[in-house]
């Protein structure tokens, strides 16, 4: 009875302080939104991080919603991957991550099996440049796609009798599946409830999607598994010595679709390909061209002319290249590949600055506003790679704005586990780049980074120390065909 009566007279404390503590913590600052949907209507179609930049601006921190990845993840199945499999302590999220370090970690990018097939495909990719400059961005694409065909399942198109397997077209059609189903707009990521009801324009796109995706996991594996070329499978297949379980084969054609999809970000049209960032500052900022190429062409005539050998920029070179890398930095931060990142979720309860983010809540990174912060980088849309030097014009590697500018490849426990592979291929790229052709300007014409404009691109035969090798292109006009 006593007990009874103590807990009833309680009973007010402590709704009371249920209330008042519930009162006292401070939402995080943004929009209102409304109840169930949230923010789904503040969110814009398209460049959502101009928007949320602004909203920074106004209300200081960003909070922001998203629904769970029902479509990509769940219906179409790549939930299954590294992308958009749970963190830590998942012993599948470890072991992805574990298999992309053995085969791209920090080292694993400078064996010569993993230079050998980008030095290859950077030597089609100058002939295709050569041929077609109006098709750039093709070209730049199809490259860095023929890397990862290469380096994910040894598999060769243009050796493969005309690609027989239709491996490419395999590929192909897997990633359109996931570009289109990890675009915002399904309504079953935002009411979930609609997965039930059978016989909906989704189900039937995701359903199709799902089989290119099963595609994608079985007939490339089977090839492997007859070829004797290196790649990420079979590197996986020689650790186990034919011992390999159903769970391990599941796992590596997973973990293969998956490093294939992260550079899908790298070299996707949709998004901003790093490389094609590069020819448009180069056509925007022909004094940083001008420069960038003294370094490489003085570094190199000393090797060149002492081996009689013209050889191309290698990985080798990179200590040399000083400049060349702030370049590539400032390419990072100036156009980010992806400018909002990929959404990471509270797994407790927190406090941040003050403000309470629930347990379940959806984080974007604004990468773009990071990169574009005035403090640290003043005159932000201007490219300007000396951001990164210090007082004796050397690179400042650990400067605040040299690591700011690597946040392009995320944070944390799920930063990009290509960057090491990303960051080695695109500077000798472009240090290739800047060694044998010259990006410029069409007379007249005033490309824009957002809305498109016109450049041209002409080799200039002093690049080639050997004049056999030199390369020449007339001048093209062509569209910087919505690049964004
Ligand atoms: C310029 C090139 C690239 C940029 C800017 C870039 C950027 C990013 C970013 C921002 C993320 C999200 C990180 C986070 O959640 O904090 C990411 C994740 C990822 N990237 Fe990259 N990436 C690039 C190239 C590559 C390449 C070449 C590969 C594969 C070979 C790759 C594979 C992946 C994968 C698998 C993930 C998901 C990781 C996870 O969820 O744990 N990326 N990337």
């Amino acid at each position: 009875m006593a007990v009874t009566l103590t807990l009833i007279l309680s009973l007010p404390v402590v709704l009371w302080l249920i209330v008042v503590n519930f009162a006292k913590r401070k939402r995080a600052p943004g929009p209102r939104g409304f109840p169930i949907i949230g923010n789904a209507l503040d969110i814009p179609k398209d460049r959502q991080w101009l928007t949320w930049d602004h909203w920074r601006k106004e209300y200081g921190l960003i909070y922001s919603d998203r629904p769970r990845a029902i479509m990509v993840g769940e219906l179409v199945g790549w939930g299954q991957g590294l992308g958009y499999t749970p963190g830590p302590p998942n012993p599948r999220f470890k072991e992805f991550r574990r298999l992309f370090s053995a085969f791209i970690g920090h080292r694993a990018v400078e064996s010569p099996d993993i230079q050998t097939v980008e030095q290859e495909e950077n030597v089609k990719l100058l002939a295709k440049l050569l041929d077609s400059p109006d098709k750039f961005m093709d070209h730049t694409r199809d490259s860095k796609a023929a890397v990862l065909l290469r380096l994910a399942y040894g598999y060769h198109p243009s050796s493969e009798s005309n690609d027989s397997l239709g491996l490419v077209k395999i590929v192909e059609d897997a990633m359109a599946g996931f570009s289109a189903a990890s675009e915002p707009g399904w309504w079953v990521d935002s009411f979930p409830l609609l997965r039930h009801i059978s016989g909906l324009p989704f189900q039937y796109a995701a359903k199709k999607m799902k089989q290119d995706l099963d595609l994608l996991y079985s007939v490339p594996y089977e090839y492997v598994k007859t070829a004797t070329v290196m790649s990420f499978i079979s590197a996986f297949l020689d650790d186990k010595h034919g011992q390999e379980t159903k769970e391990d084969e599941n796992t590596v054609k997973i973990a293969a679709a998956s490093l294939y999809s992260g550079m899908s970000r790298f070299t996707s049209r949709q998004t901003v390909s790093s490389l094609n960032s590069y020819f448009l500052a180069m056509a925007l900022y022909p004094r940083v061209q001008q420069k960038a190429q003294a370094q490489v062409d003085a570094y190199l005539s000393t090797i060149n002319g002492n081996s009689g050998d013209l050889r191309f920029p290698s990985v080798s070179d990179r200590p040399h290249l000083r400049y060349v890398e702030a370049l590539f930095l400032e390419i990072l931060r100036w156009q980010p590949s992806v400018p909002l990142g990929l959404p990471h979720v509270a797994k407790e309860d927190d406090i941040y600055r003050g403000c309470h983010i629930k347990k379940g809540t959806v984080i974007w990174a604004n990468m773009w506003s990071i990169l574009h912060d005035e403090q640290l980088f003043p005159d932000p849309q201007v490219f300007k790679p000396e951001r990164y030097l210090n007082e004796y014009g050397e690179l400042a590697r650990n400067s605040k704005q040299a690591t700011t500018a690597r946040s392009a490849f995320g944070f944390g426990r799920r930063i990009c586990p290509g960057l090491y592979l990303a960051e080695t291929s695109l500077l000798v790229d472009i240090a290739t780049l800047l060694y044998t052709m010259n990006v410029s300007k069409q007379e007249g014409q005033d490309p824009e980074p957002y809305y498109g404009g016109f450049i041209s691109q002409e080799s200039n035969q002093r690049r080639g120390a050997n004049p056999s090798m030199s390369l020449f292109l007339p001048a093209l006009v062509y569209v910087f065909n919505r690049c964004q």
